[in-house]
């Protein structure tokens, strides 16, 4: 293992006013997702669709959101595993906790959502989500494609793109107030398609490179982070990395980030693509119901240290 910090993530700039399908800025800005994702499975994103003001009234709303009384939090469940309100218990006090949105770029979604924690409704909060997460669900699209054209896999295209919705969760991270590095968040693998972050000011995430280095994250006040998830590793049979991640706190320094997931649909099964199964590339994992995994892997969550990923439930 080298030293910590070491390396640089790469960073890709989707600000370029020409970045449409076809274009030469498309094909290179396509070629570097394409080898970041398998080298990484992750980069930063430069994304200067959100303007500053937006981005500053995020920041307050996930504020707003995640101060709430946690009776009042608790009242956002969900029959679905990791789709409702996590984190503390009143038993269980934790420094993390996670408020999600089932598709936040549905008005009509967000306001159910927000109905739930202010019964006499509140149309500010409604808004500023709603609005956010429009662009970032096309950066969502605009990445994907990349990486399908990339794996000259075209024709899979729609179907592929039919086959996700996006969930949107809010997290807080309280500031530990020490120097000492505390976990935020546990190591894990993002078992959906790929993941988009962003935050307020307050760093704290972490990566783990394939040789084993944790390298932190520096966002910039333009930029998103993206994570490539179990499911497409498994789609594209290991041609894309999933990073081990984590979120690590010190200082004073609450920490807000809002995370948004492309996530298979439920029922829909993730099975390699034969053209990417070969003899230099053997089959991964056995075709999955994502449901199913997602499913398992929280009736095993807080049972194990390292949660097990993919390979253990569904490893050829
Ligand atoms: O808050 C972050 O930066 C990361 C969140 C994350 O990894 C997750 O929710 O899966
Ligand atoms: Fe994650």
């Amino acid at each position: 293992m080298g030293s910590e910090g070491s390396i640089n993530l790469p960073m890709i700039d989707f600000s370029r006013s020409e970045l449409r399908p076809g274009s030469s800025t498309w094909d290179s800005v396509k070629s570097q997702v394409a080898k970041a994702a398998e080298e990484y499975g992750c980069f930063q994103a430069l994304f200067n669709r959100i303007p500053h003001e937006q981005r500053k009234g995020m920041n307050g709303a996930m504020e707003e959101l995640l101060q709430l009384p946690l009776e009042t939090k608790q009242r956002n469940v969900s029959e679905k595993p990791f789709h409702g309100y996590l984190g503390s218990s009143s038993a269980k006090p934790s420094i993390y906790e996670g408020l999600c949105i089932i598709e936040p770029g549905i008005y009509d979604n967000v306001e159910s959502f927000t109905n739930v924690l202010w019964p006499e409704g509140n149309i500010k909060i409604s808004k500023t989500l709603h609005l956010f997460s429009q662009p970032v669900v096309e950066l969502d699209q605009t990445v994907r494609r990349m990486i399908v054209e990339s794996l000259n896999v075209e024709k899979y295209l729609d179907e592929h793109m039919n086959s996700t919705y996006n969930l949107l969760r809010v997290a807080k991270y309280e500031a530990p107030q020490t120097t000492e590095k505390k976990t935020g968040l546990m190591a894990h693998t993002d078992k959906n398609i790929i993941s988009i972050i962003c935050q307020n000011e307050v760093d704290g995430l972490e990566i783990q490179t394939r040789d084993g280095d944790w390298i932190p994250v520096k966002f910039s006040p333009d930029s998103f982070f993206i994570i490539i998830g179990e499911s497409f590793q498994a789609w594209t049979n290991g041609r894309l990395y999933s990073p081990y991640h984590r979120v690590m706190m010190s200082g004073s320094k609450t920490r807000y980030s809002a995370t948004f997931f492309s996530t298979p649909k439920e029922g829909y099964i993730i099975k390699a693509l034969e053209e990417l199964v070969d003899e230099e590339h053997p089959l991964l994992y056995k075709p999955f119901d994502y449901s199913e995994y997602l499913k398992r892997r929280f009736a095993d969550h807080g049972k194990i240290k390292t949660v097990p990923a993919l390979k253990n439930y569904f490893g050829v």
